[in-house]
């Protein structure tokens, strides 16, 4: 290690004295102002991890859908993964070592990681729009040199696309080629040959209006365009030219709010979407002739897509073994219609993607999806490589059709992580060869009345959970007191848990009707406040 180097650079990156943060759900997220050192100390550790596995690692510098003056930052494993667990910790170390302190810091991780300093290292690195995140990748930049390591760096990127470049890259092109034009090509290609088979008239509707949320998704869509034939119409609202990033827009804006975008006119029964600030997530949406809204989040997202898979998988009669997997906070009609009409298993994990992309790697075929909207469909290698000789191979036409359809779906599904415009086109692509609608989408089920809420205590660590999250174990009397008042209200259930992106507990209720979901998630906030430090006034009661 060139300790004069590190010396040098890591003071043009000071860190802020008194300043902690952690590696959370997503990386470390915080004011932009707060992570030069943080990057240029993931640079850092970027460097060391693609030592250490010896692989191209990737590094995004983002904060997803928090406001434009926050940033973040992520680093992206060997297959296109989020970073292995046991790496955080070393992530967090780094990012809060004292200056002095950074050199002895760095030796350790190498020790504990068996990380060989001579060799070579490779890092991709990515960003979005955000007016800083130009800055914090020469910063990241400075970190992988001081280290020798070699970089590529992509400039603006979706998260997603980024994960994609990683993952090509170290598979020596077996899942695409490591350029944009690649990603386009490979996710059109696949498109337009599934489309190819759809026996609906041309009376169908490729009309639809995307919110960008203002961030990178609307330049990655425009530049997608071109690979499209005309009659695929795809309506680029919110794009960055006027309004702030995820300000009143954008995927979680639309979630949480349960309304529409600002920025995006919106007609009766028009099929309608919005991504998120990095192109990570999805959630569909549209207002009935009554103006009602009416929002198709990702656990909808992911009953379409299994109901499709599942019909498919049916017809190649492989004895594939297919599950969905949720967070608690999966809208309970969407489990009960998973598991009692599609007859498909569900399995409940934490929250963070890195839980649900961990858990589908166990099956053949394995949908996964945030209720906000973030997921894909993994094929395991056995599954893909079966599907792919059906293709060639299979004298039955029916089969020899359904085994074209799931190659198709594995080349448009974004294999890495959950990715906005792989998963469009892939809703697109159902509901075009099922000739089904938004309405005939939405009308699958019915979601539970639901209320998500957040409140402040002193320290949100004094809550720990098990259950995938779905029971407090502490503060003591916390959990009692929920279900006594989850007891209360018909189909009812709420749980809490700290956040790992923001300083908050979130609380989250669903029961029968709006004014018990509101009045269960508002009792239970107070509960928080009162037994796990609440911080400032009591919570209102929702109005
Ligand atoms: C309720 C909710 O939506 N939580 C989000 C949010 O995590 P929290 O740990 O809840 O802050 O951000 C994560 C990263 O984007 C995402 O994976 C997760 O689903
Ligand atoms: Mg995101």
């Amino acid at each position: 290690m060139d300790s004069e180097a590190l010396r040098k650079f890591s003071a043009l990156h000071p860190r802020p004295a008194g300043l902690t943060l952690h590696y959370g759900t997503a990386g470390f997220r915080s004011a932009a102002q707060h992570l030069d050192h943080v990057v240029f100390r993931m640079g850092l550790l970027a460097a060391l991890r693609s030592k250490a596995v010896t692989a191209t690692i990737g590094i995004m510098v983002t904060a997803s859908h928090n406001p434009e003056e926050d940033n973040g930052v992520k680093l992206v494993d060997p297959l296109g993964e989020m970073l292995h667990p046991s790496w955080e910790e070393y992530a967090t170390q780094l990012a809060n070592a004292e200056e002095q302190e950074l050199e002895k810091v760095v030796t350790e991780i190498c020790q504990k990681a068996a990380v060989n300093l001579h060799k070579d290292a490779s890092v991709f690195i990515g960003r979005d729009t955000r007016p800083s995140s130009k800055k914090l990748s020469q910063s990241v930049i400075d970190g992988i040199q001081v280290l020798g390591g070699q970089y590529h760096d992509y400039g603006l990127v979706t998260t997603p696309q980024l994960h994609y470049m990683v993952c090509c890259q170290n598979t020596q092109g077996q899942y695409g080629k490591a350029t944009l034009e690649g990603y386009y090509e490979k996710l059109s290609k696949a498109f337009m040959e599934l489309i190819k088979q759809s026996h609906c008239s041309g009376e169908f509707q490729r009309h639809l209006k995307i919110d960008c949320a203002n961030g990178i998704g609307a330049l990655k869509l425009s530049e997608m365009k071109p690979y499209f034939p005309q009659e695929v119409v795809f309506h680029i609202y919110n794009d960055g030219t006027k309004e702030k990033l995820n300000h009143l827009c954008g995927a979680d804006f639309v979630k949480v709010h349960q309304k529409p975008p600002g920025g995006l006119d919106m007609k009766p029964n028009e099929r309608c979407c919005s991504f998120d600030g990095d192109a990570d997530r999805i959630v569909y949406y549209y207002k009935d002739t009554a103006g009602h809204f009416h929002l198709i989040d990702g656990d909808k997202i992911a009953t379409l897509i299994s109901i499709f898979l599942k019909e498919l998988l049916a017809k190649v009669k492989q004895d594939f073994k297919m599950a969905v997997v949720q967070t608690a906070y999966a809208n309970g009609n969407s489990t009960r219609y998973l598991q009692e009409t599609l007859k498909v298993p569900v399995h409940c994990v934490k929250t963070g993607v890195k839980h649900l992309h961990h858990k589908a790697q166990e099956f053949d075929v394995g949908v996964y999806f945030e209720a906000n909207g973030h997921g894909t469909v993994l094929f395991s290698k056995a599954a893909e490589t079966k599907i792919r000789q059906l293709v060639k191979e299979e004298k039955d036409n029916e089969k020899r059709e359904a085994a074209k359809m799931l190659e198709n779906m594995i080349d448009l599904t974004n294999q890495t992580v959950g990715d906005a415009v792989s998963d469009m086109l892939v809703i697109e692509a159902i509901l075009a060869l099922k000739g089904l609608s938004v309405q005939h989408w939405d009308a699958l089920y019915a979601d539970l009345p639901n209320r998500l809420l957040k409140v402040q205590v002193a320290d949100r660590r004094v809550i720990d959970t098990t259950d995938a999250e779905r029971r407090a174990l502490t503060p003591p009397g916390l959990q009692e007191k929920i279900d006594a008042l989850v007891q209360k209200y018909r189909l009812a259930r709420a749980f809490v848990r700290p956040s790992g992106t923001e300083d908050v507990v979130r609380i989250y209720a669903e029961a029968d009707t709006q004014e018990n979901a509101d009045a269960l998630a508002h009792e239970v906030s107070l509960a928080v406040f009162h037994l796990a430090g609440g911080k400032g006034a009591p919570p209102q009661p929702i109005s």
